[in-house]
């Protein structure tokens, strides 16, 4: 596991912004799952503005760690959000963009979604293996949108799964455990106090760090990345 330390929340999307240009140098092809929520946000703004010239962007093809089943219009949108802060900015081919359909219905969702993937991202060990898979920590240590009372969806054997949130009821289209723990590198991006205390129970291994979804990501044969700010890893 690499850990990397950085200041404030804009420092850590500036390193893993060069993270981001370093891998797509040394790449042809790279299939990437975002995340939503807010922490990505402020990397796709510093992507946009600062990284626009020095990213081939014709060999990236994005995909989604998850999304609310919410029309792409909405502002809860995990499309919507990187359409307005990234995708609008640069110029990304219209067909490297892979996006979950969260206005469907979620099962048929998830199964059209879980195709999609299949026939587009190469497979190990019969799942797919994404070059890189981006996730956000919840709170409450959930991950992607796997949350602690579904804790079942870490086994799952399909590429995608329903979940749902367990305040909201909002439903989420997610990658399931096995998937996301088969990509070569794994990279979670944390900034703020109020993540501080399930990143401590996680990578301390204390508490009940077991029954938080987060701390069950560990890639099977890659590498696993946190991207901290000083706050979320007081
Ligand atoms: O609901 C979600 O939450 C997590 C964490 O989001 P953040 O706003 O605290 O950064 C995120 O990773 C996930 O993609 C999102 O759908």
């Amino acid at each position: 596991m690499e850990l990397h330390i950085s200041k404030n929340p804009r420092a850590v999307a500036e390193d893993f912004a060069a993270f981001l240009v370093d891998l797509n140098k040394n790449s042809d092809k790279l299939n990437i799952a975002l995340s939503g929520g807010s922490t990505p946000q402020l990397l796709f703004d510093i992507l946009a503005a600062d990284y626009k010239k020095a990213i081939d962007w014709s060999k990236m093809h994005f995909y989604w760690g998850d999304e609310r089943c919410v029309p792409p219009t909405d502002k809860d949108s995990n499309y919507g959000m990187t359409k307005a802060h990234l995708f609008d900015k640069v110029g990304i081919p219209e067909a490297n963009i892979h996006r979950i359909l969260g206005e469907n219905e979620p099962r048929q969702e998830a199964q059209r979604y879980s195709h999609e993937i299949k026939k587009n991202v190469t497979s190990s060990d019969g799942l797919p293996r994404f070059d890189l898979v981006i996730l956000g920590l919840g709170t409450d240590g959930h991950t992607a949108s796997i949350f602690p009372d579904q804790m079942e969806l870490l086994k799952a054997t399909e590429t995608c799964v329903v979940a749902t949130h367990p305040e909201t009821g909002q439903k989420r289209i997610s990658l399931s455990g096995p998937v996301i723990n088969n990509a070569k590198s794994i990279s979670f991006l944390v900034t703020g106090e109020t993540k501080q205390p399930k990143v401590r129970e996680i990578l301390k291994h204390r508490g009940k760090f077991r029954t938080y979804p987060a701390s069950h990501i560990k890639p099977t044969n890659g590498v696993l990345y946190w991207f901290l700010d000083e706050a979320a890893s007081a």
